[in-house]
């Protein structure tokens, strides 16, 4: 019988058993604080928006190039980094380590933001970069310019003292990403692949420090995406003979189009919480509950109708109940008074980790239980696979470690992320991809995604670039720790 799981998950693998490869600190003085700063502003400013897969701010991307150049004049120059621009405005660096046997690993950031307008509600400009109470204010602060100019400041300054990696790793920069990442990871995974390059392990956007936000847990947890869901775009359209608006038929296009969408919205695709990896998330969290929330998470077996009940009230919390639809694009109409030949909606899917694309195009068809409205998929992927969060993980456990390394009070766990990254285009290149950076996110905080007033501490950055710098050494291990009397699943 299976007893009530309750993992102390900061167990286990015990820091103090590490092999030590962090032999530089990440100390940075009051100027560099500066001018790791004023870098991050400079990034900020640039509005590398991408608008459609063939609306981009490409002047913006030149900018950027110039920009990294400038920041980190150390990785260009750096005999020992191989830099190469992929598709005019996407990077790719190769810093190989001293022992070749090592599995080289790879980080990944896009560049580009999604669009941002002031007369949204922002409080500073969402190009402007501007620093109220201790936070930088900007689109792309939290998604993804922190991780791209964090990364490559924590090199810069890691070559600087001298570091030359055992490990050999790999830096991917996506200009396209919040466009589907065709012209940026997919190139740049072609390049991998045609000098047939395997990667222990891929870290990419994704998850963070929450804190506060999952309600009765018991101080701040980070968690680590571990797959992230699939995706589809479906096309519904209704075609009917034009004609005269004073002779309208019972119904037009619209009406029924409108009414289909409507049944959509009354119906949600069913509740699938415990089904999928979401399940192993509160049981690696549920010793940070109090009770009774302790005794439900430890047995999600049994409760996970209630919870997925409770969090489907929040549309931040429902998003890992089930497969979400959104209706986001509603065209028709000719004249006011011609009756409109034609109506169509574009449906947005992000599908839970226990359902396919397939089975999702079915239900709406189902759904929609018209046949005059046609249903037909643009474009989708399934859920990605979930990577290896065991004691025997290494890119999983070399992200809890350095996290731990700065935050000890966290309890780490992994996660769905909900969004899609760069990341799902590396599948043929490892099994093992993260996504997850120690961005910290406080309540109300998750809206600021793609929302307004976007934003992060100046401390919180400071962080970052101090995570990446740890973890650049923390790769150095050339294996885990062996573990010790483990007698706990994971
Ligand atoms: C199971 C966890 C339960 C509750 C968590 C509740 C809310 C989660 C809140 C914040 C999560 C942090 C990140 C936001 C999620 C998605 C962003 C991921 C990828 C972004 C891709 C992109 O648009 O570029
Ligand atoms: N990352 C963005 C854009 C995107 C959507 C779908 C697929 C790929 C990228 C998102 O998740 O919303
Ligand atoms: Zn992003
Ligand atoms: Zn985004």
């Amino acid at each position: 019988m299976r007893k009530t799981m309750s993992l102390d998950v900061n167990a286990g693998l015990q820091l103090a058993n590490w092999e030590n490869t962090s032999a530089i600190a990440p100390d940075i003085s009051h100027q560099q604080r500066e001018q790791l700063l004023a870098s991050f502003k400079a990034a900020i400013r640039i509005p590398t928006v991408s608008f459609s897969e063939t609306d981009r701010n490409t002047t913006a991307l030149a900018e950027f190039n110039i920009l990294l150049k400038r920041a980190f004049p150390i990785v260009f120059s750096s005999e020992l980094v191989k830099h190469e621009v992929v598709a005019s405005y996407s990077h790719l660096f190769w810093v190989p380590g001293s022992d070749p046997a090592l599995t080289p690993y790879m980080l990944l950031a896009h560049i580009d933001v999604v669009p941002a307008a002031e007369s949204d509600g922002w409080e500073a400009p969402p190009f402007s970069a501007e620093e109220i109470d201790g936070f930088i204010y900007g689109r792309g602060t939290i998604d993804n310019k922190q991780s791209v100019m964090g990364i490559l400041q924590a090199l810069e300054y890691l070559l600087e003292r001298g570091y030359r990696p055992r490990r050999g790793f790999y830096i991917g920069l996506g200009h396209d990403e919040e466009v589907s990442g065709r012209e940026g990871a997919v190139n740049i995974v072609k390049v991998l692949k045609s000098r047939g390059v395997k990667l222990a392990y891929v870290l990419d956007e994704g998850l963070g420090v929450l804190d506060g936000i999952i309600s009765g847990l018991d101080g701040p947890a980070a968690l680590i995406g571990i797959t992230e869901k699939g995706m589809a775009n479906v096309k519904l359209s209704v075609t009917t003979a034009p004609g005269h608006s004073s002779m309208p038929p019972r119904e037009t296009s619209i009406g029924i189009l409108a009414a289909a969408v409507t049944r959509l919205e009354a119906n949600p695709m069913p509740r699938l919480f415990g089904y999928g990896p979401e399940r192993g998330t509160f049981e690696h969290l549920a010793h940070k509950f109090g009770l009774p929330l302790k005794f439900i998470m430890s047995n999600i077996w049994l409760f996970s109708p209630l919870l997925g009940r409770v969090m489907e009230r929040k549309p931040d919390t429902n998003a890992f109940v089930r497969t979400t639809l959104a209706v986001t694009m509603f065209n028709s109409g000719v004249k006011i008074n011609v009756i409109p030949p034609y109506a169509e909606a574009f449906v947005n899917l992000r599908i839970h980790s226990a359902q396919t694309v397939q089975e999702v195009l079915d239900l709406i068809r189902s759904t929609v239980g018209d046949e005059r409205v046609k249903v037909e998929l643009v474009n989708g992927f399934d859920p990605l696979p979930v990577s290896a969060y065991d004691e025997t993980a290494f890119g999983y456990q070399i992200i809890k470690k350095t996290t731990l390394d700065m935050f000890p009070q966290l309890t780490v766990a992994p996660g769905v992320c909900v969004g899609n990254t760069d990341s799902r285009h590396y599948v043929d290149l490892t099994t093992d991809i993260y996504r997850y950076a120690p961005t910290w996110f406080k309540p109300g905080d998750p809206g600021r995604f793609h929302g307004v007033n976007e934003r992060i501490s100046a401390n919180n950055y400071e962080e970052l670039v101090k995570f990446y710098f740890l973890l650049f050494q923390n790769c150095d291990i050339t294996k885990l720790p062996e573990t010790h009397g483990s007698d706990h699943e994971l």
